[in-house]
């Protein structure tokens, strides 16, 4: 466990193995639909190089909707109670305090293979300052970690590895966070993902 900035904590390895492979077949079921798994496409016409797949609410930069308009129209997958469930567990653990009412209601599940990358940005779309739970599985990444302010620099390196669970919340929930480079061929397969990284991220969407 290591505070990255207030609010900010890195657990390596909190998933167990089993945890893995469940969340790995979950999401692989979550893929094929209701609605499929896609790279985004950005206002401006760029398309995001990590696939993408919603539950709860649908991210279509830069909104949350109930139906997927930007891909086949349909509601996206419930999230489930058991996943809600993890969510509380992670929060309480990284911050080894009780949950105080942690609801998810959303979570953005990325597909990373070993070219993709995520620039810096802010998880700003919530109207909640909840904060978001991350868990990884697969291939290691580089995860960077900033400030509230810009882009660049003060940030943090961190290595994602497989199991690993990062929380962002307090000072920290609006900080910059991007993932500049996949290391392929570092995940286990045993987890049910033979190459590339999966990310789940848990949000507390404000909507209803
Ligand atoms: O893949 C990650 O570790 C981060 C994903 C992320 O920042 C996002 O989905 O907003
Ligand atoms: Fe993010």
């Amino acid at each position: 466990m290591r505070e990255i900035a207030p609010g900010a904590v890195h657990v390596p390895g909190w998933l167990t193995l089993g945890e893995q492979q469940d969340l790995v077949r979950a999401c692989r079921a979550w893929a094929t639909g209701p609605v499929p798994i896609r790279h985004t496409v950005l206002p401006r016409g760029g398309v995001m190089s990590v696939r993408t797949v919603c539950v709860g609410w649908h991210w279509q930069p830069y909104r949350y909707t109930r139906e997927a308009h930007d891909v086949n129209g349909r509601r996206v997958a419930e999230f489930p109670a058991w996943l809600g469930d993890l969510g509380r567990r992670a929060l309480a653990d990284a911050y080894g305090h009780p949950d105080d009412g942690y609801d998810p209601d959303t979570a953005l599940v990325n597909f990373y293979d070993g070219q993709a990358k995520m620039g810096m940005h802010q998880d700003k779309d919530e109207r909640s300052d909840a904060p978001v739970v991350s868990l990884s599985i697969g291939d290691t990444c580089l995860f960077r970690f900033g400030n509230t302010e810009t882009r660049g620099k003060p940030y943090t390196d961190v290595e994602l590895a497989s199991g690993d669970l990062f929380v962002f919340g307090g000072a920290s929930r609006f900080a910059y966070h991007g993932v500049p480079k996949v290391y392929p061929g570092t995940g286990d397969p045993a987890t049910g993902l033979a190459a590339g990284r999966l990310n789940i991220t848990m949000r507390m969407t404000g909507l209803r």
